[in-house]
């Protein structure tokens, strides 16, 4: 029988191992000259010579969120809001992820609430909160739940909201090829959790917001 992988077993195995150590730009240039060669093509063709450099560059991009910290992204608050207590709500957030099983994007859309206590955020923070999750290796639960924590954790909000609707490149380009397969996430906490009406009065304005 295969072993349960539990991140809890993963997170005390980690701490017992080094840091890593982070390659340097000229290694990690070097490994994709490696995986040109496993895919069957000569990296020193004319079209290839400068493809390692642009990989690592576009690596930089869409790994960007291990460098972003997300308490600091929502540490400044508004409170002057005349005491606007009910949702806030962001629909269509772009969701441009890599699957950290085959390194494949992710790719999708998020809505995500809060119900304030007292205080709110920018709303442009919460879509770079989002971003700061999804510009990582994931999968889409922990993803998920990450932004809701977050959210959670730098503004103790009455409630987090967050629902996920994404494709997965290693399911629809590759493996069992289902093209058209989404796969929907969703975490609530606190009055979200709590409360059936609020949970599905954000479900409602998430649908519509799709048509
Ligand atoms: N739970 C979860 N699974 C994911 C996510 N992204 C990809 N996967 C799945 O992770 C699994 C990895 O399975 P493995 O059996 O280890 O690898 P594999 O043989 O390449 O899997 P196949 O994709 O089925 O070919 C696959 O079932 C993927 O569909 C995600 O965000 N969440
Ligand atoms: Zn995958």
């Amino acid at each position: 029988m295969d072993a349960i992988v539990k991140k809890t077993d993963l997170g005390s195995a980690a701490e017992m191992l080094e840091p890593v150590q982070r390659p340097s730009r000229e290694e990690a240039e070097e490994a994709v000259r490696t995986l040109l060669r496993w895919a069957g093509d000569d990296p020193r063709r004319e079209g290839l010579i400068e493809t390692p450099k642009r990989v690592v560059k576009a690596y930089e991009e869409w790994f960007r969120g291990y460098h972003e910290d997300p308490g600091k992204i929502l540490g400044k608050r508004f409170e002057d809001v005349q005491g606007y207590d009910d949702m806030v709500m962001l629909t269509h957030i772009d969701v441009e992820s890599h699957c950290e099983h085959h390194m494949a994007p992710i790719l999708g859309t998020a809505c995500v609430a809060y119900l304030p206590d007292r205080a709110v955020v920018g709303i442009s923070k919460i879509a770079k909160v989002v971003e700061a999750f999804s510009k990582r290796l994931q999968t889409q639960e922990t993803m998920t739940a990450q932004i809701a924590d977050a959210i959670n954790d730098a503004m103790a909000p009455r409630g987090v909201a967050v629902f996920v609707d994404a494709k997965h490149q290693c399911m629809t380009t590759r493996g069992v090829h289902h093209p058209h397969v989404s796969t929907i996430t969703t975490t609530f906490t606190g009055e979200f959790k709590a409360n059936p009406e609020l949970r599905e009065r954000f479900m409602r304005l998430c649908e519509q917001s799709k048509r």
